[in-house]
Formats: structure tokens, C-alpha cells, sequence
């Protein structure tokens, strides 16, 4: 064995354990994960544990820590950070274990058209009203209807606020105007609430406040290109696709497989990463190795026979030309077929 892989290390449990403890942890980050949803709606408290954050089995080789290292290097040094990569190469995995690593609490927003101003730092929830009444004299009374604005702050708010890390994935999936109020925070250290009305508009950003962005870098030109000044005050690292053993590794950490039949998964998908042009991510390998444990596809020799291989990779990447023409399919099979 080489010095790679006696230094590897698997944070989390592994799939073998037990269905009960499975049920126990999927719901436990089901409700972590409603918690910071629900946050960014209703204004429930969208933190979350560090613990909660990290994910369920995290793979930590050379390669892995490296990029933690240099992550955790940059938010020391008070940077936002920004993860560039292609899609599934690990990108979120990554930032959630910086951020559990740093044992503040850790707020999650996910880009989208629809996150503006408002669902970052908060809104308006209604008015609040309540009756007052003042007995003047005996047997004399004046009632008041009192209406409070109620003001529910969002996921930003509460990061700034609580010292939290912020991870805010596929955040040039959002409209950039939503990202004026980031260059305040990054820039002086205050986060203005713009629609809040009274003293306390303002938030002083607390010193352990940090912020772990992610894009996708094939979309990252194409979605909504971010203002210059927000991207100025960011670091960027870029993240590729791991090493093969790595992968192997990762890909092991979620599926219950033999070692043989997890090394011609990564070998297939590494194959299909140079030889097709659409993106064929860690994650493929995954879904492809959970499909290669429940069909039995061995031949008299124990290896995995190529149909059933070509089968599963193109399903598992079919729905990636799904929509062009109706030969598409059938192309991505035939080129499977053949880097198999
Ligand atoms: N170090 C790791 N340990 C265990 N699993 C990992 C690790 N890195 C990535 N994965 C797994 O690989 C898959 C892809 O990772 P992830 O979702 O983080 O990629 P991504 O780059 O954020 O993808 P996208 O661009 O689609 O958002 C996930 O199933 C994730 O759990």
C-alpha cells in the first residue's frame, strides 16, 4: 500500500451500518435540513450544528485535506472563500466539512432565481395586533387597536449575526442585485437590511462570520454574471475531480460493494469523463455503483459484463441528453459501449 492510502481516513460511518442507525442519521439531516428551509421562509432559526452539517460519510485522502487545508488556511486569513468546479465533483461535500470543521453554527442558502434582497437578510412578516385598554375613570375604558410590524430576518441576518459559516451554494444561480448587501458585509463589516425600518437596520458582521460560496464553473459564465466588486473580494480555489483513489474511496463510503466491482466503476466513469462531452461527475459513479449492486450482472469470470456496465452508465447519465433529439440516447450508448 502506498502512503496515500495508509493515510486515508473515513470521517462518518460507513454503509454498513445498521438500517436503524441509517433511518436515525437520514432523518436527523432531513430535519437539519427543513430547519434551514424553513429558516429561509418563515423565519424559524436557520442554523444548524456544525456537527449536523457535516455530511453523513465524508472521505478524507491527501487530496481531500489539501483543499480543507487550503479552505481553512483562507477563512483564518478572514477571506470568503469561492469553490469553482464542475458539476458533482464534490464542490459541497467540501464546504460543509470546512464549515463543521470550524465548530461555529452553519447556515445553508441554495441559489436560485428566486432568492432577492429580501430572502437573504429578511422581510415584513404582517403586522401583529393586539388591543390595549386604559380604564380612565371607573366604569370608563378606551380601547386601542395596536398593529406592530413584525420583522422576521433571513438566513444572511442570522449568519452575520450568530458568527455562523455561511455556506451558499450555486450562488450565481441568484440574481446579482440579491448580492449588493454581500460587499457591505464583506467590505465594511455591515450588513444593512434595506427595507428595515428604525436603529437597528444595521447589523455589525461578528468577527467569527465566514463565508463558503460554490459554483458550478461550466455554468458560472452562463447563469447571471456576478458584479465585479463582489468577486474581487473573494478567493478562489478551484476544485476538479478528485484522484482515482479517491474516488474509489468515496464511491465505497456510499455503496456496499466489492473492491473489484467499485475499481471498474471509477475506471468506467473516469473513461466516460474524457471521451464524452457531457459532464460525468463523482456522483454518477455513485448512482452507477448503487445500480451495480442490485443488478446482477457477472459473468462466469465474476467480472462485471460490459452490456450490463453500458446498461447502467446510460441510464445514469441518459437524463443529461434527455430533450435533444430522439437518437441522443442511443448515441450515448453506442459511445458508452465503446469506452467500455
Ligand atoms: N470527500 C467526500 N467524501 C464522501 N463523499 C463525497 C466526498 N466528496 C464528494 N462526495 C460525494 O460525491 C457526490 C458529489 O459531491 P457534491 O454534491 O459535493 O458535488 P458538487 O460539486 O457540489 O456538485 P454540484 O455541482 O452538482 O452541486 C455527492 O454524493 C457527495 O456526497
Amino acid at each position: 500500500m502506498g502512503d496515500a492510502s495508509r493515510k486515508r481516513k473515513v470521517r462518518g460511518r460507513k454503509i454498513r451500518a445498521s438500517r436503524e442507525q441509517k433511518a436515525g442519521r437520514r432523518a436527523k439531516k432531513e430535519l437539519a435540513r427543513k430547519a434551514s428551509n424553513a429558516g429561509e421562509r418563515t423565519g424559524d432559526s436557520p442554523l444548524s450544528d456544525p456537527e449536523g452539517a457535516r455530511p453523513e460519510t465524508f472521505v478524507e485522502t491527501d487530496a481531500v485535506e489539501t483543499l480543507q487545508e487550503r479552505i481553512t488556511g483562507w477563512l483564518e486569513a478572514d477571506q470568503p472563500v469561492h469553490l469553482l468546479g464542475p458539476t458533482g465533483c464534490g464542490k459541497t461535500a467540501l464546504a460543509l466539512s470546512v464549515a463543521a470543521e470550524r465548530g461555529r453554527p452553519v447556515v445553508w442558502i441554495n441559489g436560485d432565481d428566486a432568492v432577492d434582497t429580501a430572502a437573504l437578510v429578511g422581510d415584513h412578516a404582517g403586522g401583529e395586533r393586539y388591543m390595549e385598554d386604559d380604564q380612565f375613570i371607573g366604569g370608563v375604558s378606551k380601547q386601542t387597536e395596536i398593529v406592530r410590524e413584525r420583522w422576521v430576518d433571513n438566513p444572511l441576518s442570522v449568519a452575520v449575526r450568530e458568527g455562523a459559516t455561511l455556506v451558499y451554494n450555486e450562488f450565481s444561480r441568484s440574481d446579482p442585485d440579491a448580492h449588493n448587501v454581500l460587499l457591505s458585509v464583506f467590505e465594511e463589516g455591515v450588513l444593512e437590511r434595506p427595507s428595515k425600518r428604525g436603529e437597528d437596520r444595521t447589523i455589525d458582521v461578528h468577527p467569527e462570520f465566514r463565508a463558503i460560496l460554490t459554483s458550478n464553473d461550466t455554468e458560472y459564465a452562463g447563469v447571471h454574471e456576478q458584479q465585479d466588486a463582489l468577486l474581487d473580494r473573494f478567493v478562489g480555489v478551484h476544485v476538479d475531480y478528485y484522484d482515482a483513489e479517491t474516488e474509489r474511496e468515496i464511491v465505497r463510503a456510499h455503496v456496499d460493494l466489492p473492491d473489484d466491482d467499485i475499481a471498474t466503476v471509477v475506471e468506467t466513469t473516469r473513461a466516460l469523463r474524457d471521451d464524452l462531452e457531457i459532464v460525468v461527475g463523482t456522483r454518477a459513479a455513485i448512482t452507477a455503483a448503487k445500480g451495480l449492486a442490485v443488478f446482477d450482472g457477472h459473468d462466469d469470470a465474476g467480472e462485471f459484463a460490459d452490456e450490463t456496465l453500458a446498461t447502467i452508465f446510460t441510464d445514469v447519465l441518459a437524463p443529461k441528453v434527455a430533450g435533444e433529439d430522439g437518437g441522443a440516447i442511443d448515441d450515448l450508448r453506442s459511445q458508452i459501449t465503446e469506452a467500455i
